[in-house]
């Protein structure tokens, strides 16, 4: 899998929130943007997971050299961000079976192994409004980590873990697949230091 990013740049009024993005982003390896808040971040992430429209510049995604139709992109993404909401009315069993229909996860995982991998076997029939906001931040990293997809996005992925939650967080990245592409928004050093390309969003300010 393949991300390429031509002279990508998103303005909102009459700011560039990033310009002149080149990149060429490949599957086995994890990349890390950073930045200060507000520096374009989580923006960047949204361009590059095809869910925010560019002011200017492309995007593709080639899977074995194949490009992809843009309409299939989001069957290739699993993103967990802060902004996108959990079905809060639903419990974390009836959110994994739904989950499931449109977004399969990978091979032997049941929801109830997913459930027993979230360390929350005992919060399988709990409506998600319910649970804490560490336990809700698990969720949304499982349904990415566990989901069947080549790219995997994650923005400030350990808010709201403690210590143990971060351990798990760690532990599931170390277990991405080798064909996977894993690309994180972070501020917070201990949620990248496994990560070999950390890229500083400031530099496509200008
Ligand atoms: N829908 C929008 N309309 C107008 N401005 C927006 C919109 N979304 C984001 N912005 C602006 O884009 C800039 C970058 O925001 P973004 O959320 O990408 O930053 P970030 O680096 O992820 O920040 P943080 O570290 O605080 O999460 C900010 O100035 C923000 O106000």
């Amino acid at each position: 899998m393949q991300i390429n990013a031509a002279q990508l740049g998103k303005k909102y009024r009459r700011e560039w929130i990033v310009r002149r993005v080149d990149l060429t982003l490949s599957a086995g390896t994890s990349y890390t943007f950073v930045g200060p808040n507000g520096s374009g971040k989580s923006t960047l992430l949204q361009l590059l997971a095809g869910n925010l429209p560019a002011t200017e510049g492309t995007i593709s995604f080639s899977l074995n050299g194949r490009t992809l139709d843009p309409d299939t992109w989001f069957r290739q993404i699993s993103v967990a961000t802060p902004y996108l909401e959990l079905i809060e009315e639903l419990t974390l069993d009836e959110l994994l079976v739904f989950h499931q229909t449109f977004k399969p996860f990978k091979a032997g995982l049941t929801p109830a192994a997913v459930a027993d991998r979230l360390w929350l076997t005992g919060a399988r029939h709990k409506e998600i409004k319910y649970f804490s906001s560490g336990m809700k931040q698990r969720v949304k990293l499982g349904l990415a980590f566990f989901s069947d997809v080549p790219v995997v996005i994650l923005d400030e992925p350990t808010a709201n873990l403690d210590r143990q939650g971060a351990d798990w967080y760690h532990e599931q990245v170390r277990q991405l697949s080798p064909n996977q592409l894993l690309l994180i928004g972070s501020n917070q050093p201990d949620e990248y230091d496994f990560c070999p390309n950390v890229l500083d969003v400031t530099q496509w300010k200008r």
